[in-house]
């Protein structure tokens, strides 16, 4: 079943600020962070507001970097300052459990975001079947979407739907891709989907689509559409929210929000606590390039500086390679042969 959204709008933005942007911060957010950033959203009516660890539930860990706060003090905090904003948090599978799950919904989440890679839907059922018996509202991400054929993507996004998934998300997570590649995937999944849930797109900016893309992704159907503020998030960034909703508007495409608002939250509430400001640089670029993970950037970063070999020449190697998330470990591995052929 597809959720129910007020008919006077055409899509539902969620901004991913306080979980994509973690990537971002080196998972660096403090508890008057999550509550300045929430208070603006809120305020300019955001209805999904995401909070969670860069990496999901779990994430914080020596593997992916250590959470400044634990996540379920953020989530605590998002869900006591918003005032009308649903408090979404997402979940990798293996990485995050059925019981930061329920620890998630006990501080009060109320969307369960269950992320795959593209070609793996099958380990999100029980997660979303449980999501659901709690009463949680559903999103499912298929990620790296761009090494998934429109046809095999449609599929996995049925075994999301058939547990439960209210809305499969085609996840541009590599920002790679480009306009009808996002159609033809978007088109896909509402062909298969019917009125059995919604669809909806996630994208970043390492070749400068992440907003493009997301008018192509609803002029095909999609009626869910993330954002982070001020691009804040893995990789070159998010589409940013701010810059979503003001193109939307011009568009004439209804999302509910209030821009000048989204423009207040960016400058006052985001820009004076960044620490990195997401930039498509050579890195990023080829992440986009080459269809890397975007939240490899800052592990293939680290691995540049401790082995003396460039960054973006590792991720060029990793796309090569065809790694997914989970395999964080290998950058270094690439890091260390290529260091070796110097
Ligand atoms: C680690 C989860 C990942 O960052 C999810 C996401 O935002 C993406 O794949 O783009
Ligand atoms: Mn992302």
């Amino acid at each position: 079943m597809s959720p129910v959204m007020d008919p006077a709008f055409d899509i539902r933005i969620t901004d991913t600020t306080l979980r994509d942007g973690s990537h971002a911060m080196s998972h660096k957010f403090t508890v008057q962070n999550v509550r300045d950033i929430v208070r603006a959203l809120d305020d300019a009516r955001m209805e999904v507001i995401e909070v969670t660890h860069g990496d999901g539930l779990g994430g914080s860990s020596f593997n992916y970097g250590f959470s400044l706060v634990p996540e379920l003090e953020l989530i605590k905090a998002a869900v006591d300052e918003a005032t009308q904003a649903k408090i979404a948090v997402l979940l990798l599978p293996g990485l995050g459990t059925i019981r930061d799950l329920d620890q998630a919904f006990d501080a009060g989440a109320k969307v369960a975001r269950i992320a795959t890679h593209s070609t793996e839907a099958d380990i999100s059922i029980q997660h979303f079947q449980h999501a659901r018996k709690l009463g949680m509202e559903t999103v499912g991400f298929l990620m790296l979407s761009h090494r998934t054929s429109p046809e095999e993507l449609a599929k996995q996004a049925r075994i999301m739907a058939d547990a439960g998934c209210e809305c499969v998300y085609v996840v541009d997570s590599a920002g790679a891709l480009i306009l009808d590649d996002v159609s033809d995937r978007v088109s896909a999944l509402v062909a298969e989907l019917g009125d059995d849930a919604q669809v909806g797109f996630h994208g970043h900016q390492n070749l400068a689509f992440g907003v493009a893309n997301s008018v192509y992704a609803v002029r095909a159907g999609a009626k869910q559409i993330d954002g982070t503020l001020l691009a804040l998030g893995a990789g070159a960034g998010n589409a940013p929210t701010e810059v979503l909703a003001a193109a939307f508007d011009k568009l004439g495409i209804k999302t509910g929000v209030d821009i000048q608002a989204l423009m207040s939250a960016a400058e006052d509430a985001v820009k004076p606590i960044i620490t990195r400001m997401p930039i498509m640089d050579r890195a990023s670029i080829m992440q986009g390039y080459a269809g890397v993970y975007s939240s490899f950037l800052i592990h293939a970063e680290r691995a540049a500086a401790r082995y003396g070999v460039p960054a973006w020449k590792i991720l060029e190697e990793v796309g090569k390679a065809g790694y997914v998330g989970g395999q964080e470990d290998m950058i270094v591995d690439v890091a260390v042969q290529l260091a070796g052929q110097k």
